[in-house]
This record gives C-alpha cells, sequence and structure tokens, in this order.
C-alpha cells in the first residue's frame, strides 16, 4: 500500500492586488517528511505557507490536507506579552477546550522537551532571554502535538550557536513523533540540516525551479556531510543560483 502525502498542494497560485507572486505550484509533503522551501526574498515563501496552512484562502489550484492537526512556528514568536511563558504554552490547549488540570502536565511535558525549567514558565516574555521565548514558542507550537509544522523562517534572528540549537530540537522533535513539516528558510545550511528535501522557488510567480534530495535523513548527518553537500549544491548545482542572484527589488 502506497502511503499518501500529507499535504499536497496542486496548481496553486496567488496574486495580491493583482500582481501574480505565485503560480503552478504543485508541491507534496510525504508522512514524517520534512520539506525545506528556499527562494529569493520576496519570492512568495510565506504566502506560500499561509496558503497551506489556511491562514490564506485559496484563489487558485486546490489543497489537501491529510494531517490532524498543525501548529506553526514563526520567526517572531508571537507571545502574548501579558501572559507567563506557561500560559502562553497552554494556550493552544485553552482554544481545544482541554481542562485547566490537565493542562498543566501537558505544558511540562512540552517545555521539557525545549529544555524549559519550571522557573522559566512562571516568567513573562519581557523577562526571558530570545532564546527562551523562541523555546517558548517552539513549546507552545508542540503542546498540542501536532502531527504537521510550518516553521516560517523561525531561526532566522538568531546567532549561529542558538539557531543550531533549535534546529535541534526541532530536528529531534520530528524524529520522536514522526512530524511531518513544511520549513522556510532562505539558510541552505539550515534547509539541509533540517529538511528530508529542498524546494527551490522562483521569484516573479514563476513556480517552482527545483526539488533535491537531501543524502540521509535529518538528525543522522554528519557537519562534515553537510557541508560538503552544501558547498557541492552552491558551487555545481545551478538550481540554487538564483537563491543569492535574485533580490527583490529586481521583481517586476
Ligand atoms: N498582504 C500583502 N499585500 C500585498 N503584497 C504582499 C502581501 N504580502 C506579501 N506581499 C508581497 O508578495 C511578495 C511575496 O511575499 P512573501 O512574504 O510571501 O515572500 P517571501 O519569499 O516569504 O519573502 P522573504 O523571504 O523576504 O520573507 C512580496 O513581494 C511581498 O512584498
Amino acid at each position: 500500500m502506497t502511503l499518501k502525502p500529507v499535504l499536497q498542494l496542486s496548481n496553486l497560485g496567488h496574486a495580491y492586488l493583482g500582481r501574480k507572486v505565485l503560480a503552478d505550484i504543485n508541491v507534496t509533503v510525504e508522512s514524517g517528511e520534512v520539506l525545506a522551501l528556499v527562494g529569493p526574498s520576496g519570492c512568495g515563501k510565506s504566502t506560500l505557507a499561509h496558503i497551506s496552512s489556511g491562514i490564506l484562502q485559496v484563489h487558485e489550484g486546490a489543497i489537501e490536507r491529510r494531517y490532524k492537526r498543525h501548529a506553526m512556528i514563526f520567526q517572531d514568536t508571537r507571545l502574548m506579552p501579558w501572559a507567563t511563558a506557561a500560559e502562553n504554552i497552554a494556550y493552544p490547549l485553552r482554544l481545544a477546550r482541554i481542562p485547566r488540570r490537565q493542562r498543566r502536565a501537558h505544558v511540562l511535558e512540552a517545555a521539557q522537551k525545549v529544555h524549559l525549567l519550571p522557573d522559566d514558565l512562571i516568567k513573562f516574555p519581557v523577562e526571558l532571554s530570545g532564546g527562551m521565548q523562541q523555546r517558548t514558542a517552539i513549546a507552545r507550537a508542540l503542546v498540542a502535538h501536532p502531527d504537521f509544522v510550518y516553521y516560517d523562517e523561525p531561526f532566522t534572528a538568531l546567532d549561529v550557536a542558538l539557531k543550531r540549537r533549535m534546529q535541534d530540537l526541532v530536528i529531534s522533535n520530528a524524529i520522536a513523533t514522526k512530524t511531518a513539516g513544511l520549513f522556510i528558510t532562505h539558510d541552505l545550511n539550515e534547509a539541509a540540516r533540517v529538511a528530508h528535501r529542498i524546494v527551490v522557488l522562483q521569484a516573479n510567480g514563476h513556480g517552482i525551479l527545483g526539488t533535491r534530495q537531501v543524502p540521509g535523513s535529518p538528525g543522522s548527518r554528519s557537519d562534515e556531510t553537510l557541508a560538503e553537500w552544501v558547498r557541492d549544491a552552491l558551487r555545481n548545482d545551478p538550481l540554487f543560483a538564483q537563491i543569492f542572484d535574485v533580490d527583490e527589488r529586481a521583481i517586476t
């Protein structure tokens, strides 16, 4: 029996005020697969994630979602400043009307996954470091056990060491829970580290330029293997040249 993709985008397109940003997008994400989406700035990556997740309405093409529950992690953590870390993490559980006494155990479990301590949980976002805030946002995304996660450049603003730790968190969670996802990033090193496959989106709403399978699987690749693969991709694979060659200002 062949498994059906958990997310299937067919001939998806989108325009803002008549200006085409996405066209002919055909993407599938298989069960347990993390698919990275890279492309030049302004090529429509976030728009694609917003349409796929239902934040934006589909105007052109079709989406089949076969996952049960999705979560989103953004670059901006979008934590509620008036609520403690624990209350922020518990928010999806409140929305799902999980009784208060059950929420605590779920919050503690999610906090443990991202290495937040009980002392951190009683703090407000302003009292947490940038890394702790991002951990809180990841815990909030994972608390309701999603089987699909949209990552919209979640770690772009973080320094190299912190970015790596956050990537490790999402990789280990995705492996442990077989969670599929769509991971948007500007960073080919990040894409190669967290994803099984990489899709490159073209600028000017011209659709998908190509797809590459990254050898091995996330979490099992050595730093050397990854560095070599990325170096080779940037030097010898024309698919990746445009990520760095095209600038949003050139888009007409
Ligand atoms: N609500 C909107 N109204 C009008 N234009 C928009 C809107 N949102 C995005 N755009 C434009 O659509 C294009 C695609 O934007 P989008 O944010 O999806 O690209 P992106 O690839 O995620 O960009 P970046 O990598 O810089 O985050 C951009 O030119 C952007 O300015």
